[in-house]
């Protein structure tokens, strides 16, 4: 039987690289793991890491190579550097920027020995990936040239210069994104959700227009083409838009600031998303009293949908357009794929903006949002028409409430969805564009679409179980999210003091006791629960008004999923030791 060779031994100081990174730190071997042959190493910061061994580098090889070239002192003393002292040096940093900052200083590239060589010449290219950094070296170092003073009397001068040189090379490395790993089934996935979740959408709408909604009569026909265009709707819809967009750009309420972007920018948001609803309240009451009959939402959904599907279809083509101007620290991780179609559908700028005006932000809490519970009210009228009540009936208010709560709640405590993935991670393209503008307020309305044509009478204990279960969902969702997004903006708020977390080599700490120490996701818990709580009321004759609660688990899954990768990268070991001690992911001891 062949043996495993162990190249290096517990004890040797080897360069080691930062995992998702092309990026080497010191590190010092502290064991090899004979099955998985992995090489646990620890970084000057204490953070564990287990690496293969074609990750590590000899630190001998690094160092003689630099040494041959420079014996600058600012070299010599930057050797030493480690991952959290970099940190400390500049806590906004994220991740990337830290570790790319670290290398820079610590690691033994040929381009950090050239910058004190006796022409100080200086190149700044980006650490996307070797291969790339190596093939460029000429046109970067013509655009990157520090001459030499002649008077050696002025060397400190040139160490300050090639300080900054190398903080403005740590922030072009950290912003261009390097390539992760492809989502949603990579380029294949991507053609087929781009047909997939129109088609869905189309189905859902046709499905629950029959006589008879169950899935034995399906497939539903299908209507000609002229049935699906009505100018008016779309005029509808255009109007609806540009109203919450004034709305959004009027100078009230909160200016709030982002998470640092991987440049260590915060971009400023306007949250007066609570604000815009109850101006959007006003304004249709407004319409109502001068005559305009709610109702026209039903009668033409079919014809509002597939306005709002144009209109995110032109959206997302000029997102994907103007992606191509945008600078490298614009775009998102994970929708530089180089695929058209995978970065159409993905994303691929992270945070398009026109001046102050920011798409994504806007779409995602504005008028899909608030159209949703425009929509939920105009179909509490519908029902009130078609079963000639005088008052809409009880599963009819319980979903209209239930969802105007967890919609205004999302507004009022809008700074918060400032540290979720959408605004943080994923690109704008045509998932969140259409997501935003047609699947929340064509889709999620569809337990009060359904209750239109299908009343289900509610007992009384059932309806006090369901309040009681929506309440109980609610409490953990905002509990959780509020938690995570005051620790995130200040991780020494006092009020947080009593939690427990575990520091990361990032600079950022896990938090590990409070809801975040019960399972990974507290937050997808509550809105499960809510979910439930939104499909209840509809009974249980049809399936139809369950496609959201399904909808929802195979969503959230798949985020805890998507989210976990991407933390595991971020955080390495520190995740690992997170994910050993909150064992569950979003229900505690089953899943
Ligand atoms: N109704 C709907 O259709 C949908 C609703 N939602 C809801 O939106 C909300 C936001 O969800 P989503 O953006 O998916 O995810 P989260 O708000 O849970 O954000 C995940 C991020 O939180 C940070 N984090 C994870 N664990 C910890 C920890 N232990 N301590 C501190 N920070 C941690 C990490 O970011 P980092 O470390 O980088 O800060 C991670 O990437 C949820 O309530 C969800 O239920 C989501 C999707 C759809
Ligand atoms: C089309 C795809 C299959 C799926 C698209 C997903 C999007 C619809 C959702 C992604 C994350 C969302 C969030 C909310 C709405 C749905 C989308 C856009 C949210 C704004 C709802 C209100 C909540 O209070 C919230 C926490 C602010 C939500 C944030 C995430």
């Amino acid at each position: 039987m062949k043996m495993p060779t162990v190249k290096y031994q517990r004890g040797d100081m080897v360069m080691g690289r930062w995992p998702g990174s092309n990026l080497y730190y010191e590190v010092k071997v502290l064991g090899l793991d004979a099955k998985s042959q992995l090489y646990t190493v620890i970084y000057k910061d204490g953070t564990e890491l287990e690496l293969k061994e074609q990750d590590i580098k000899s630190a001998a090889g690094f160092q003689s190579r630099s040494r041959s070239r420079s014996r600058s002192p600012s070299r010599r003393r930057s050797r030493s550097r480690s991952p959290a002292r970099t940190t400390r040096r500049s806590s906004s940093r994220t991740a990337a920027a830290v570790a790319a900052a670290a290398i820079t200083e610590s690691a033994p590239s040929s381009r950090r020995d050239a910058k004190l060589k006796d022409s100080v010449e200086v190149r700044l290219s980006p650490l996307k990936s070797e291969a790339v950094a190596e093939a460029v070296p000429e046109k970067n170092q013509g655009r990157y040239n520090l001459r030499r003073r002649k008077d050696d009397g002025d060397f400190k001068s040139v160490e300050a210069k090639v300080e900054q040189l190398e903080e403005k090379e740590a922030k072009l490395a950290a912003a261009t994104p390097p390539s992760t790993p492809l989502d949603f089934g990579g380029k294949i996935g991507a053609y087929f959700w781009l047909l997939f979740l129109p088609a869905w959408v189309l189905f859902l709408l046709l499905q629950v227009n029959l006589e008879d909604p169950s899935l034995a009569n399906f497939p539903p026909p299908l209507p000609p083409l002229e049935a699906f265009w009505d100018v008016q709707a779309l005029g509808f819809v255009i109007l609806w838009i540009l109203f919450q967009a004034v709305l959004y750009i009027l100078p009230v309420g909160k200016l709030s600031e982002g998470m640092p972007l991987r440049s260590g920018e915060r971009l400023k948001y306007r949250t007066n998303g609570f604000f815009a609803i109850v101006v959007s309240s006003v304004a249709v009451a407004a319409a109502m009293h001068k005559g305009f009959d709610l109702t026209y939402i039903h009668s033409h959904f079919l014809q509002l949908t597939a306005a709002s599907f144009i209109i995110s279809i032109l959206l997302s083509t000029y997102l994907y357009v103007r992606s191509h101007y945008a600078a490298p620290e614009q775009l998102a991780l994970g929708g530089s794929s180089g695929n058209v179609v995978y970065d159409f559908f993905k994303g691929h700028e992270l945070n398009p903006r026109i001046k102050n005006f920011d798409l994504k932000f806007f779409c995602e809490m504005r008028p899909g949002l608030i159209g949703w519970c425009l929509i939920n009210f105009a179909m509490a009228l519908a029902e009130m028409k078609h079963q000639g009540l005088n008052a809409p009936s009880h599963s009819m208010i319980l979903v209209n409430l239930f969802q105007l709560l967890y919609v205004v709640d999302g507004l009022w405590n809008e700074e918060a969805i400032l540290t979720t993935m959408d605004l943080m991670h994923d690109g704008f393209g045509f998932m969140l564009a259409f997501g935003d503008l047609v699947w929340v307020p064509f889709t999620y309305t569809l337990q009060a679409y359904y209750l239109v044509s299908w009343p289900n009478p509610l007992s009384l204990p059932a309806l006090g179980a369901i309040v009681t279960l929506k309440l109980v969902g609610f409490y953990i969702f905002r509990k959780s999210n509020s938690e995570k997004n005051a620790f995130r903006r200040n991780p020494s708020d006092t009020r947080l003091s009593h939690l427990r977390n575990i520091p990361t080599a990032t600079g950022k700490s896990l938090l590990v006791s409070g809801w975040w120490g019960v399972v990974r996701h507290p937050n997808y818990l509550g809105d499960l629960l809510m979910a439930l709580a939104w499909s209840l009321p509809c009974g249980f004759s049809h399936l139809l008004p369950w496609y959201y609660m399904i909808y929802f688990i195979i969503l959230l899954v798949h985020r805890d999923s998507r989210d976990m990768s991407e933390c595991r990268r971020k955080y390495g070991s520190a995740w690992d030791e997170y994910c050993r001690t909150v064992r569950y992911r979003i229900i505690p001891r089953v899943y």
